[in-house]
């Protein structure tokens, strides 16, 4: 059957069928610069990551773009309260994404477009909107003439006739009708902005993904995805961009992730509820907490708290441990019994495991699978008699169930934030001493536990780097 995935333009499972043979095109809209990302922004960045990783596994060729919006009037509006520089804050925030993310496992995209660098593709785009008919200029604002698209509202399930019922025009806006969306905003004074045939501005949120879609993917993708709260209206919205300026299908298959709760209560700034992810990988293997995302089928809502998260190390650390003795036994024991009926097991469990991924990428059912393998492993391991050829099967199983999954179950204990906190004091007191070479073997230890020091004139600050 090959892989399955749930789409939301059909609501239903599908049998994956890509564009071009072992292809696949994959865009995931990215984050908003303006701010440190939580726990709920870190879902959609680490499952489609581990989405990724599966389509590759199953020999796929997958070309991923993911994008930065880094010019919004929510970064405007930081940049203002900050009193810094607008570009400067954008730069400062796709920094600490990257940080955030690579310690949770997530690879770098094969691109990752930016707003301020696509601006001449984005205005190209709009112009050819207006010059079919479904764009309008009004005041230097343009509009997209929603209701010229006539599958508006095909993704989301819902009928312009519903939407007008709720749609108000705001003070400000020269909109022809309520539906009608920003494809182009004029700049207000002193704001930065561009050049483009309307006058000065920059453009709105949807259009950019349109425009970079079609940019670096082409005009139908296979696969788009994003969080639950932007299939309506951000993705809703590039589909009728697109698809009324190609006349093609956007995307084929579009994924949306579930939210990440605090009491059933969807995490956001906004709400103030919100758990930052530098903070919490201080206190946390950051392994632990991608394992945690993962132990959740993507597309169901996930509660956070503490308690899970500690589970979730508890069952970490059980295969963790399980591969530890398996490496052990294998470096130690030189019995060789047979191992036929082992290695037939572990393609048993290999099978099971792809099943349940095909099963639209059900992570948490695959990694019931693995705690199903350490449990009957454990069993092995107390034979007195076990196979070398079964063992190091063991662990060239995991070592590829971990390469999917973007976990490292071979991985050292990570430090905790305290047993660093020791370490720079021991560095501290070495310098007071001028021990400068004892200063840098700490250092370096850390280094290599992937802790990066940083002295500033108020202290050494720390910082957990991948090492993925
Ligand atoms: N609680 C959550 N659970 C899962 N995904 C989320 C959650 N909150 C935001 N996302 C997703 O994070 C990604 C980044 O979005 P963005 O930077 O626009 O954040 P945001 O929507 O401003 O966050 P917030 O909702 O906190 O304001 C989007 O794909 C969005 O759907
Ligand atoms: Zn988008």
């Amino acid at each position: 059957m090959g892989v399955q995935m749930y789409n939301t333009l059909t609501k239903q499972k599908e049998t994956f069928r890509p564009i071009e043979e072992g292809k696949v095109n994959m865009y995931v809209c990215g984050p908003t610069v303006y701010n440190y990302i939580h726990i709920g922004n870190a879902r959609p960045a680490v499952v489609f990551d581990m989405i990724r990783r599966y389509l590759i596994y199953r020999g796929y060729d997958v070309q991923y773009v993911t994008n930065f919006t880094d010019v919004d009037d929510k970064i405007i509006n930081a940049a203002q309260e900050a009193g810094e520089d607008v570009f400067a804050l954008a730069e400062k925030f796709i920094d600490k994404f990257f940080e955030d993310t690579s310690a949770l496992g997530v690879k770098r995209a094969d691109i990752h477009p930016r707003v301020t660098e696509t601006m001449d593709d984005i205005i190209a785009f709009i112009e050819a909107l207006i010059e079919k008919g479904y764009a309008y200029e009004s005041g230097g604002d343009v509009y997209f003439k929603t209701k010229s698209f006539p599958d508006y509202g095909k993704l989301s399930g819902q009928s312009t006739d519903d939407l007008q019922a709720g749609a108000r025009i705001e003070v400000g806006e020269q909109k022809q009708d309520p539906l009608d969306f920003s494809l182009w905003k004029r700049a207000k004074e002193d704001e930065v902005s561009w050049d483009s045939p309307w006058g000065y501005g920059r453009p709105g949120w949807h259009i950019e993904c349109s425009a970079m879609v079609k940019k670096y993917l082409g005009d139908t993708i296979d696969i788009h995805a994003g969080g639950q709260d932007l299939a309506f209206p951000h993705h809703e919205n590039e589909v009728a961009q697109s698809e009324a300026l190609t006349g093609q299908q956007m995307a084929n298959y579009w994924l949306h992730n579930g939210y990440i709760q605090i009491d059933n209560e969807k995490m956001s700034k906004s709400l103030g509820n919100f758990v930052l992810v530098n903070e919490l990988i201080r206190e946390h293997d950051p392994q632990v907490i991608r394992f945690f995302i993962l132990q959740a089928h993507y597309r169901h809502p996930l509660n956070f708290n503490s308690e899970l998260v500690e589970a979730s190390g508890a069952g970490l650390s059980r295969i963790r441990n399980f591969l530890e003795n398996v490496r052990h036994r294998h470096r130690t024991s030189a019995d060789f019994a047979d191992g036929t009926e082992w290695l037939k097991k572990i393609q048993t469990f290999k099978g099971r495991f792809i099943h349940e991924m095909d099963d639209d990428f059900n992570s948490a059912n695959a990694i019931t699978v693995l705690f199903d393998f350490v449990k009957e492993g454990n069993l092995y391991l107390q034979e007195p008699h076990t196979s070398k050829e079964v063992l190091q099967e063991v662990m060239n199983t995991f070592e590829e169930w971990g390469e999917v999954l973007g976990l490292s179950f071979f991985a050292e204990e990570e430090l905790l934030s305290e047993d660093i906190e020791d370490y720079i004091e021991q560095r501290v007191k070495a310098r007071e001493h001028k021990n400068f070479q004892e200063a840098d073997r700490i250092r370096d230890l850390l280094k290599e536990k992937g802790i990066v020091l940083e002295d500033t004139p108020q202290g050494t600050r720390w910082k957990r780097v991948s090492s993925l």
